[in-house]
């Protein structure tokens, strides 16, 4: 049977609560099959923020999703070891998976980015993409995305690693086995 599989790719330095929010709501409201979140192995279009390894990032997410039967990882980027470009990933999960229905999630913050992604023409055509609302951002477009209602979340990977480098609370903000994680390996500065 076809499946419906919601792709939300990410840096995920380090996953958060937001990630994992607006994977459930899609999840449920789109009634798909299963959220995969996808790690990029090089972001296109930011610096290196932060001294954490890919395994780091990978092992983080397996920690923030482990307790969701439904969330799964998606490591197609992570194995190609090259800018990950949504188009070229698009094509070959389309090329490896051809019987599935995969649907792309953005923020708002990436939805104001879009006209400068790579073969952004021909991946609206090649997969339909899911937009969530993010505080700060304008989150207006004239391709062709479906819009999805749910709690906006004022939360970043950025200001989390600012609060830890800072010496700030970060309960909460991501699950309590991320920041276990981040505490031991002495990520972003933990003091
Ligand atoms: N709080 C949020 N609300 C809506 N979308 C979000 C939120 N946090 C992340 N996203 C979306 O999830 C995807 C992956 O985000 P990413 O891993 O880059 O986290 P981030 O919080 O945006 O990181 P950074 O602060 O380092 O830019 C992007 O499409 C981003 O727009
Ligand atoms: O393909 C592109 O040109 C492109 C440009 C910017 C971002 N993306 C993808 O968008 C997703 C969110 O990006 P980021 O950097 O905010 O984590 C992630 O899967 C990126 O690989 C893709």
């Amino acid at each position: 049977m076809k499946k419906k599989i919601g792709i939300l790719g990410g840096t995920f330095d380090p996953p958060h609560i937001g990630h994992l929010i607006i994977a459930d709501q899609i999840l449920n409201l789109y009634k798909l099959d299963e959220i995969r979140f996808m790690p990029n192995y090089l972001p296109p279009h930011k610096e290196k923020l932060s001294n954490t390894t890919i395994q780091d990032r990978l092992r983080m997410l397996e920690l923030s999703i482990k307790e969701h039967d439904r969330f799964k990882i998606e490591t197609i980027e992570l194995k190609r070891k090259e800018k990950s470009y949504t188009y070229n990933t698009m094509v070959l999960l389309k090329q490896l998976e051809p019987d599935h229905e995969f649907f792309f999630i953005i923020g708002g913050d990436m939805i104001d980015y879009l006209p400068k992604w790579y073969k952004i023409e021909e991946l609206m055509e090649l997969v339909q993409f899911i937009g969530v609302e993010r505080p700060m951002s304008k989150g207006e477009t004239t391709y062709p995305i479906q819009f999805i209602d749910i709690p906006s979340i004022y939360i970043s990977s950025s200001m989390i690693r600012e609060k830890i480098a800072n010496g700030q609370s970060v309960k909460y903000l991501l699950p309590e086995h991320v920041i276990s994680y981040i505490e031991e390996h002495k990520l972003y500065g933990t003091k």
